[in-house]
């Protein structure tokens, strides 16, 4: 089955997780969790601090290894990789990070090469350049390919941690708090570009926010989370209407803000 308008493949899931678990200690933080993320698919993953976000995000890139349950990522079972294997998928899937993570001696068209240089080793320096001013432009800040970090703005900061993510063209984005600490019309604009991202570069998306305009935005469909399972997946629409329990307390907090 296609959805016309994005092209997800919902046959196709690029990430397929079930019946996950993962504790430290006597600490529960995953508790059997099951979620499919479907080629094309913009997916926001809701949830109050602590959770067990991140620590999702960690197991999908085999950052950290689950206790029991699977976890398979483009095909592939993350837990059984070898470390070259591990390494040839986490270059498929991109993860930016919260806090953009760029050198701050490095201006932007340094900080965008640094991936490629790294990984790509057999590119030219004329494909480089090219790569990195395509990616600029996708991310609508080509202006700055010589400015640092310290001369952008927060929001212009995200963007570019995007294109770097970007950059190594991967088939699946995870955005970690894309709009976090961004004023509204800024949000928005990152919103825009991750919509636009899906549209230019083809990718699947997992989104972890606490903002809820972000989610509606971006998403296809959301997934609430609350120590350490879904208590709602479906359409923004489908999970909101109902309003129930925490996710009403969810949406009444992000409404009264
Ligand atoms: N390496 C670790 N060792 C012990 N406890 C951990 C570890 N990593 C995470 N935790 C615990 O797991 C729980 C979930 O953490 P996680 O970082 O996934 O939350 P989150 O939903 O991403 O929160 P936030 O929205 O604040 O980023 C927390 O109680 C945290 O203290």
């Amino acid at each position: 089955m296609t959805d016309s308008k994005h092209h997800i493949f919902k046959e196709n899931e690029v990430i397929r997780i079930r019946d996950l678990y993962k504790s430290f200690g006597d600490k529960h933080v995953l508790t059997g969790i099951d979620l499919d993320l479907y080629q094309g698919e913009n997916l926001a993953v809701l949830g109050r601090s602590g959770t067990g976000k991140s620590v999702l995000i960690k197991i999908i890139i085999g950052l950290l290894q689950q206790d029991s349950g699977t976890v398979t990522v483009l095909g592939e079972d993350v837990n059984s990789l070898s470390y070259p294997d591990l390494r040839a998928l986490r270059l498929k899937v991109g993860f930016s990070f919260q806090s953009s993570a760029l050198y701050d001696s490095m201006t932007v068209r340094e900080n965008l090469a640094f991936p490629l240089k790294r990984n790509n080793k057999s590119m030219s320096r004329g494909q480089i350049e090219k790569t990195v001013s395509i990616v600029l432009d996708a991310i609508g800040l080509p202006e700055t390919i010589d400015q640092y970090p310290a001369e952008l703005s927060g929001g212009q900061k995200k963007r570019i941690g995007i294109g770097r993510t970007l950059i190594l063209r991967p088939e699946i984005m995870l955005y970690d708090e894309p709009t976090s600490g961004l004023d509204p019309i800024t949000s928005t604009e990152l919103n825009n570009l991750i919509v636009s991202v899906r549209e230019r570069f083809n990718t699947s998306s997992i989104v972890i926010t606490h903002d809820l305009t972000c989610a509606k935005t971006v998403a296809d469909r959301v997934a609430v989370m609350d120590d350490g399972n879904f208590i709602a997946i479906g359409t923004f629409d489908e999970v909101f209407s109902a309003q129930k329990g925490l996710v009403k307390s969810f949406y009444d907090y992000n409404f009264i803000q």
